[in-house]
């Protein structure tokens, strides 16, 4: 529907989970349709009601939703008049790049409205307007085709640029309405947010792509170095889709920084903390293994799986204070120290998930050497070496 009875507009869009779950609005980077957030959307949707919305001409958006000349507020308005046709007063919400921008805007504008924010891959000023101008002026004389054949480059690292979910996306491009993408691009140009960053009071997240040329690291460092309390996750070879390139790394910084909005609050009870725990450890340790363990589970031994799942994973590992990169550093530390093998290995993986790069697992596992004693760290190094090979992580001087 894009007509409400009051006849305020609103953007196509795709609801997943819950009706009764809090509410998480996922929003797009230019060029692509929601299907950008298909790696998450099933792990979100198991602890909120997910609504994603396309950009006018992208998707099953209408082209006229926006017009020549518009900006970030136009695309934010959509959101809002999306939110208010589907009854949700107060959302959480998550955006990649210019969908990011979309959700900084509303935090600042609207911040009874947005109960917490998280923004993948975008910036508070997308570089130089001129730029953005430029691109308008391309795509409304030629159409999107030439911005297409570019765009691989700005989206995905080498290594990803033929994976078919690369492809779909830059189809997505492809099939965009010129005039809406144009409009984006007017809305791009006029877009600066740095002076009123400090206004922002949700909670916020910002994730960064490490290789992204669009919206590199610094982008998001300015993001939240301005934004009061954020954190910032930088995921280690990834572009700017990272969320497609690396869906583990951006999924886990996404869950660990929902879950504690509902895990950890003053009145959490036993049930809030076994679902907190049970999500957090299938993004850490992934669903496989706690398929694996809750199979394996019986009289004997379930009760020891729900304690670690309310307790470790639902009180410790949903906490805001640290990354959860730190937690796996720290993990991996511990376990080298205590000779606890079996569950190392199961950490590495872990590591991986949570973002850490193999560089920065060996990293962790040298200075165990100094603390934790050479013996301990060779039976560490090559614990991992095992795993982050059977991973298809191992390093190229290795092989
Ligand atoms: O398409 C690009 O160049 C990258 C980008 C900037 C804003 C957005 O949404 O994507």
């Amino acid at each position: 529907m894009t007509t409400p009875a009051d006849g305020r507009r609103t953007p196509h869009h795709r609801i997943d989970g819950a009706t009764s779950a809090p509410v998480l609005i996922l929003g797009p980077s230019l060029g692509t349709s929601l299907r950008l957030w298909d790696p998450q959307v099933p792990a979100l949707a198991r602890n909120h009601r997910v609504i994603r919305w396309d950009l006018p001409g992208h998707g099953d958006s209408p082209a006229d939703l926006i017009g020549a000349g518009a900006d970030i507020a136009d695309l934010a308005r959509l959101v809002l008049n999306l939110a208010d046709d589907l009854g949700v007063e107060r959302f959480a919400y998550a955006g990649v790049s210019i969908g990011g921008a979309v959700g900084t805007w509303l935090a600042v504008h609207h911040p009874d409205r947005v109960a917490s924010l998280a923004v993948v891959c975008s910036s508070a000023r997308f570089g130089e307007p001129e730029a953005w101008r430029e691109r308008a002026a391309r795509v409304r004389a030629e159409g999107t085709a030439p911005v297409a054949d570019a765009t691989p480059a700005r989206w995905f690292t080498p290594a990803f640029r033929d994976a078919p979910a690369a492809k779909a996306l830059v189809d997505d491009l492809r099939a965009a309405d010129p005039e809406a993408y144009a409009a984006c691009c007017d809305a791009l140009a006029a877009y600066d947010l740095r002076a009123d960053l400090p206004r922002v009071t949700a909670p916020t997240l910002v994730v960064a792509g490490r290789e992204d040329p669009a919206t590199p690291p610094a982008h998001a460092r300015e993001l939240a170095d301005n934004i009061p309390g954020a954190s910032l996750t930088e995921v280690a070879g990834a572009s700017h889709l990272a969320n497609v390139e690396r869906p583990g790394p951006v999924l886990a910084a996404l869950l660990g920084h929902l879950t504690p909005l509902y895990a950890s609050a003053g009145d959490s009870d036993d049930a809030t903390r076994r679902t907190a725990g049970t999500a957090v450890r299938r993004a850490v340790l992934g669903d496989a293994h706690v398929d694996r363990a809750a199979a394996r589970a019986n009289a004997f031994t379930e009760v020891f799986q729900d304690f670690i799942t309310r307790y470790a994973w639902g009180e410790i590992w949903t906490r805001p204070g640290l990354s959860r990169a730190t937690r796996s550093c720290v993990t991996l530390t511990a376990l080298t120290a205590r000779g606890h093998h079996e569950e190392l290995a199961l950490h590495v993986r872990a590591a991986l998930r949570n973002g850490l790069s193999p560089q920065e697992i060996r990293e962790v596992l040298l200075q165990t050497a100094v603390y934790c004693g050479v013996p301990a760290a060779n039976t560490a190094f090559a614990i991992a070496d095992r795993v982050l090979r059977e991973a298809g992580e191992e390093e190229e001087e290795s092989r």
